[in-house]
């Protein structure tokens, strides 16, 4: 197993809040605005609570999220589709959000995770700073590397503020990331799982 690939950042030292509310401070002052304004002067640490938690995952354990298994015995096409995202871009610090779709084929024995453990996968990794097809491959080498399932598949489809709040500025436009591993890289399988992630 590769757990470092998934057991990442090495890196993510603790929260700092009062070095992020220092930061949106300087941010404030940098764009013109008064940071001892009335209607700001919570501002910056309002601004660190919510980073708190909007990169929370960076210091949050896949391991842990998937170590709840049951065997069920199943061993057929799991999946879990329309799970809600909200993630934050690497590149501009805003937000982009839409669904993910998370299948898998158990191994051989059925051992299974709570469905709710793929929303919580999901939503670990979309709690850092993040480009999409990174987030989609964790998500799937996440649950290949600790369920060892026979196959895996995961699909975001998600639209960027920083593409429609600003920049190029064309709301509306989907970004479609996959990553598909094991037996779901077999054509029939995978045009299967397909099939019924569209389906919605
Ligand atoms: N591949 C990929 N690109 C992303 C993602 N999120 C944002 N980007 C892109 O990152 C790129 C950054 O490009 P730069 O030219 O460095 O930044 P910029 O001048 O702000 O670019 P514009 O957004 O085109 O105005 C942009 O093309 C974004 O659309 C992502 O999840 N995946
Ligand atoms: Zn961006």
């Amino acid at each position: 197993m590769t757990l470092d690939r998934v057991v990442l950042p090495k890196q993510a030292g603790p929260f700092d809040h009062d070095r992020v509310a220092a930061a949106v401070r300087e941010i404030l002052i940098g764009i013109g605005e008064d940071p001892d304004r009335d209607g700001l002067l919570d501002t910056p640490d309002r601004v660190a609570r919510a980073y708190a938690e909007m990169f929370a995952g960076l210091r949050q354990d896949p391991q842990d999220v998937l170590s709840t298994t049951f065997d069920l015995g199943h061993d057929e096409f799991v999946l879990v589709r329309d799970i809600e995202v909200w993630s934050c871009c690497e590149h501009h610090l805003v937000p982009f959000t839409g669904v993910a779709h998370v299948g898998y084929i158990p191994n051989a024995d059925g051992r299974i995770t709570g469905l709710s453990k793929l929303a919580r996968l999901v939503d670990l990794y979309a709690k850092r700073p993040q480009v999409q097809e990174r987030l989609t491959t964790q998500v799937a080498d996440a649950l290949m590397d600790i369920l060892e399932p026979r196959g895996v598949i995961v699909v975001f489809e998600c639209e960027h503020l920083c593409m429609t709040m600003r920049g190029v500025r064309k709301p509306g436009s989907k970004t479609v990331t996959s990553a598909v591993r094991g037996q779901l890289r077999n054509a029939a399988t995978r045009a299967e799982a397909m099939s019924l992630i569209v389906r919605g």
